[in-house]
């Protein structure tokens, strides 16, 4: 835990709840050099339009049309079910206003894909993005993928600042959930908020860890511990080998080698790191699969680099990071939706069955309870 990050990040957030909007043009004017108008005009999504070539409109609709095949099939049915004509389950809601965040350092559009395709096949109604302006202008891909998506409401806002609008309604109308990743500011104010709305997951500066053995192209490895390297200077690489001539050769900044006598120890390392993304490329990475408990996602093999899943696969890029992959995971489409308990049960049953509740109100000495079930005829 980074206490310095925790009070910085709580100081600002508190000023945001204070002051409301005056502090947040504040901040964006502090870390984004941005003083204007937050909402994005429809002349700025027209303009975006105007500036995207016409491949790249065909790259990102085919992208688009992959992340989507791969997301449909994660929609839940509610599950109910009958028992002494009493009904009985669980049904599913879309949550009705989200907010995403899209990093803006480096403006990403494939998170705006990789959020918005889920929400929209949940059946999420209102959406709003925020993206970090830079030189006063949204990524005009970031609007062109909005556009895309249906979406309208995307504010110039990043940051600490843009977590503290969504989360406390300022400048635009609360949301109930806050998706997307960020760096350490952004991911550190989604915790700090969390209660207030709901978070997706701790998905901060990219990591990637990476079992290899002998077999493994020594290249590939390289470049794909690098790949997550280049997300900025909080991100981790690490690669766990049997292998001491890939540890020599992948003995470079940033990376952190270990050598194993095994690949069980490979992936009990791997299991205490929690890496966001683990790569198995061994000769058999099937095998090891049983072995992990603790990834965000693992891809197997010398065709599956995380560069390709952050982009083309399909699978989803939102994923745990700082060892939050210990206790939470990807992000899916069920992320947008609530569970919530369904019964309607019988006169039968419940005449039938009360004596237990009646008995437990006894037990935990609540009067009230006890008679809400004994009163009924
Ligand atoms: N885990 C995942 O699923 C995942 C997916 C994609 C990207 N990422 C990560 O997201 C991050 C994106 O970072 P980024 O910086 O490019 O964009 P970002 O939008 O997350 O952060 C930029 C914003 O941070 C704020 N900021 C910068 N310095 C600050 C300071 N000193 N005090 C307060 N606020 C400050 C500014 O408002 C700035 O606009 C990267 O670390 C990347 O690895 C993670
Ligand atoms: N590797 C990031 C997730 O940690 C996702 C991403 C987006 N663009 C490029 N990469
Ligand atoms: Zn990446």
């Amino acid at each position: 835990m980074d206490f310095e990050l925790e009070s910085y990040v709580a100081g600002i957030l508190r000023d945001i709840r204070e002051r409301g909007i005056e502090a947040v043009k504040e901040y964006s004017k502090k870390f984004d050099g941005y003083e204007g108008e937050f909402l994005v005009s429809e002349e700025e999504f027209e303009e975006a339009e105007r500036l995207i070539p016409e491949k790249d409109k065909e790259i990102i609709k085919r992208t688009i049309e992959r992340i989507r095949f791969y997301h449909e099939k994660q929609l839940e049915n509610d599950k109910l079910y009958i028992k002494n004509a009493s009904l009985y389950g669980i049904i599913y809601k879309p949550i009705r206003r989200i907010g995403i965040y899209v990093p803006g350092g480096k403006p990403l559009p494939s998170t705006l894909m990789m959020v918005g395709v889920p929400a929209k096949i949940a059946g999420v109604k209102e959406i709003a993005v925020t993206i970090p302006p830079k030189n006063g202008k949204v990524n005009p891909y970031v609007l062109y993928v909005a556009k895309l998506l249906g979406i309208k409401e995307v504010y110039k806002l990043g940051g600490i600042q843009a977590i503290g609008a969504m989360a406390y309604g300022i400048g635009m109308k609360k949301v109930d959930k806050i998706f997307g990743p960020g760096n350490k500011f952004v991911n550190e104010a989604k915790r700090q908020v969390f209660g207030v709305v709901g978070i997706d997951s701790l998905a901060g500066p990219s990591e990637i860890a990476v079992i290899a053995d002998e077999s493994a192209n020594k290249e590939y490895v390289l470049y794909d511990l690098l790949s997550q390297l280049e997300h900025g200077k909080d991100s981790k690489a690490w690669l766990l080998t049997t292998s001491r001539e890939l540890a020599e050769y992948c003995n470079r900044d940033g990376i952190e080698v270990v050598l194993c006598k095994s690949l069980e120890e490979c992936a009990e390392k791997a299991n205490e790191i929690a890496p966001e993304h683990l790569e198995i490329i061994t000769e058999n990475p099937m095998g090891l699969v049983d072995l992990i408990d603790n990834a965000g996602a693992i891809y197997l093999g010398e065709y599956t680099p995380v560069p390709a899943a952050d982009y083309f696969l399909g699978v989803n890029h939102v994923l745990p990071t700082g060892g939050a992959a210990k206790f939470s995971g990807v992000l899916t489409v069920m992320d947008f939706m609530k569970r919530i308990s369904l019964a309607y049960v019988s006169r039968e049953e419940f005449l039938a069955e009360r004596y237990l509740g009646i008995r437990l109100a006894e037990i935990e000495g609540l009067e009230m309870h006890k008679r809400s079930m004994e009163v009924r005829r």
